[in-house]
């Protein structure tokens, strides 16, 4: 097998996420069209926190393999951009306002015993995935925010429309995230489509890819089978 052209690569991992991605899945396209109950809402809000609350994790294990400091230089602003900083609060505290804002509070965001099973154990796949794999596919597997900012633009329009009840600050995470993510994208793009040159390293970066398409429709399966009640 012949190693694919850049261009040929990227089209590849770009057509999975049309093909895979989470914004397929029913859970969301049910969120967008304004159908969620407060309570499947706050469920998702909840359970997909643990998703955050790992994301610093798994960039760390990423970190240390990288092999230049010019990449982990800007690697790490992806474990800022989580854990914020003195004066920054950061994506976790702008989850937890998100949480506040559909009426959570902070002690049940952070109490990980009650995080439903499949959301746990597709969290920690990736954050194992991460762990183990070497750092190319590790990195790949970030590849689906490639993805996120069209989903993104969409959930704070359509979640302002239809649930009035959520005030408008508790959608701050997602503004910002329409901020950082083209950096992370941009350095995502650079490490993989110049670092998979060969057929087998570009077949294991579009699995990484499949394999993190996995984990968030798993996480919304798990959130839908628990909060939605069969009509
Ligand atoms: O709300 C979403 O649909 C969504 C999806 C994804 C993604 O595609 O992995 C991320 C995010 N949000 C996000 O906010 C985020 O910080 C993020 C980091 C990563 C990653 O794998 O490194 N994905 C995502």
């Amino acid at each position: 097998m012949n190693a694919w052209s850049a261009e040929e690569f990227e089209a590849r991992l770009r057509s999975l996420g049309e093909q895979r991605y989470h914004h397929l899945h029913p859970f969301n396209e049910r969120m967008h069209t304004g159908l969620l109950t407060e309570e499947e809402f706050r469920g998702w809000v909840r359970n997909r926190f643990y998703y955050q609350m790992n994301l610093p994790k798994k960039d760390a294990f990423i970190l240390t393999k990288l092999p230049s400091r010019e990449d982990r230089r800007r690697w790490i602003q992806r474990i800022i951009d989580h854990d914020g900083r003195t004066g920054d609060e950061g994506g976790i505290e702008k989850w937890v306002r998100l949480g506040e804002a559909v009426g959570l509070t902070r002690e049940e965001l952070f109490d990980v015993d009650t995080v439903l099973p499949g959301v746990r154990f597709a969290v920690d796949a990736y954050v194992d995935f991460c762990r183990q794999r070497p750092w190319l596919e590790a990195a790949a597997s970030a590849l689906t925010e490639l993805f996120a900012p069209d989903l993104l633009s969409r959930r704070i329009a359509d979640v302002q429309h239809h649930y009035p009840w959520i005030a408008a600050e508790g959608l701050e995470y997602f503004r910002a995230r329409l901020t950082q993510q083209p950096k992370d994208i941009e350095h995502l793009l650079e490490l993989v489509l110049d670092n998979a040159r060969t057929a087998e390293q570009q077949d294991a970066c579009v699995r990484a890819l499949e394999f993190k398409c996995d984990v968030l429709w798993s996480l919304l399966d798990a959130v839908e089978l628990a909060y939605s009640k069969s009509s």
